[in-house]
């Protein structure tokens, strides 16, 4: 059967969480990091996430690099597109949600698409347009401290407004209540009065349902990776999908345990208190980084010393930039914000690149933009989808040129993942031994 799914994903932690959901749901799902440049088999895959970094840059190369994912897809003959963005809506005024969805119906002459932020598994939901995040509206839920997306303002109908020139309308729950059908209707009638964008309502998985059955032909969709559940279903009963047993498959682990941290949301920062209550951690400070090298220098060894001497290497230990919201301000208004993010981002890939080749094996890397720098950094090219840890993030596996043994990795979505995430990730690995 040819390519179901074709989904281009705006950061590589989204991307993972995406196809974990799409594996979970019976779909064979490669991931690839940027567009690939040479021939690639995907004899026996369903979907394919292509994981950008365009969520955070400015918006004409998102746009264009969009843009160069669709076409990609396009020219594999995938059946349906999913623009993935993440569950908590991060963009600005200036985008880049809705200028690569608007690059993305015009390139394919599509006049409406909807968007389905949800993750109800990992508590978001959406009333009334309005994104929460468990009990707590989007601009209460520490999203507006984000250092480089802060989210103040919950309303998805206004924030979208203010990134696209065209109109943006909302399929409310009541609707949805009445099922996929009455779903559809109430997307039709918003086409035929040019409203092109549909913030969708969404509770609870069956909401989900209802959406998925309402647009699985749409040639476009957008939105977190809970439609990824649904979706699978809609295809199957289409008859676009064959059923499989297990999606998701990984060699056996190996190699010392590292975490690297750049993300400084609500749950990182708890997952990174807990951790080092029992296990030892290294603290990067922008500010010093920016000094020059020593820093790194010092983190190195701090790594080396614990992980690579005789009988080390079982236990992870932890390098984090990971800082409260007045320490990130403080470092922003000395260097700039995108100089901040940037000196950490270069700090942690640098580190994990030397670290890599030393000997880890076992990899967790916290943050979105920070899983783009390490893996890129990497020169990491797909990614097999394994075992999930908690909902959004599972293990994944790939090889690195040189190194005999898979590199296992997870990248952790900076608010995902459970207080003790960290930890119990390589628990998880170690219990697996997945054959
Ligand atoms: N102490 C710090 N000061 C300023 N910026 C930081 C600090 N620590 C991390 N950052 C930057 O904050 C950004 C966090 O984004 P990201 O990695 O996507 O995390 P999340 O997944 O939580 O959004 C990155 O660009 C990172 O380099
Ligand atoms: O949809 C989500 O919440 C995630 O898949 C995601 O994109 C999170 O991004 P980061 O928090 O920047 O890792």
């Amino acid at each position: 059967m040819s390519l179901v799914l074709g989904a281009i994903a705006d950061d590589f932690t989204g991307a993972t969480d995406l196809a974990n959901n799409l594996v979970r749901a019976g779909m064979r799902t490669l991931q690839v990091i940027g567009v690939p440049r040479g021939e690639l088999s995907l004899d026996d895959i369903d979907a394919v996430v292509v994981a950008l970094k365009s969520r955070a840059c400015p918006a004409p190369d998102a746009v264009s690099d969009s843009l160069e994912a669709l076409h990609w897809l396009k020219a594999q003959q995938a059946r349906q597109i999913f623009f993935k963005y993440c569950s908590t809506f991060d963009s600005t005024d200036e985008g880049n949600i809705g200028p690569v969805a608007d690059a993305l119906l015009d390139a394919m002459g599509a006049r409406q698409t909807v968007m389905v932020p949800a993750f109800p598994d990992n508590g978001r939901t959406v009333y009334m347009g309005h994104l929460f995040v468990g009990d707590r509206l989007l601009n209460d839920s520490g999203m507006e401290h984000h250092p480089l997306n802060p989210m103040t303002d919950a309303d998805l109908v206004r924030v979208l407004s203010r990134q696209t020139p065209h109109s943006v309308g909302l399929l409310p729950r009541p609707v949805l209540a009445k099922g996929g059908e009455a779903a559809k209707t109430h997307l039709d009638g918003q086409a035929a009065q040019g409203v092109r964008h549909v913030i969708c309502d969404t509770l609870d998985e069956s909401d989900l349902e209802v959406l998925a059955a309402a647009v699985v032909e749409f040639p476009l969709v957008t939105g977190g990776s809970g439609l990824g559940q649904a979706l699978p279903a809609e295809y199957r009963r289409l008859g676009w999908l064959e059923a499989v047993d297990n999606a998701g498959r990984l060699a056996p682990a190996s190699g010392a345990a590292l975490v690297l941290s750049g993300s400084c949301s609500r749950a990182t920062l708890g997952q990174v208190e807990h951790f080092l209550a029992t296990h030892d951690g290294f603290a990067l400070d922008p500010l010093a980084l920016a000094e020059g090298n020593d820093q790194i220098e010092q983190a190195l060894a701090f790594a080396r010393k614990r992980l690579f001497a005789a009988g080390g290497g079982e236990t992870p230990v932890l390098i984090y930039a990971s800082a409260a919201p007045d320490k990130v301000r403080l470092a922003q208004q000395r260097l700039g914000v995108a100089a901040a993010g940037e000196l950490v981002e270069r700090a942690l890939a640098g580190l994990a690149k030397a670290l890599v080749a030393e000997g880890v094996g076992r990899l967790v890397v916290a943050g979105g933009e920070t899983s783009g720098a390490v893996v890129s950094a990497l020169g990491i090219s797909e990614l097999r989808i394994g075992e999930q840890i908690d909902p959004g993030v599972p293990w994944t596996q790939t090889y690195i040129k040189g190194h005999e043994s898979p590199l296992s990795l997870a990248l952790k979505s900076g608010n995902f993942g459970g207080v003790d995430f960290f930890s119990r990730a390589f628990d998880a690995l170690r219990e697996e031994r997945l054959p």
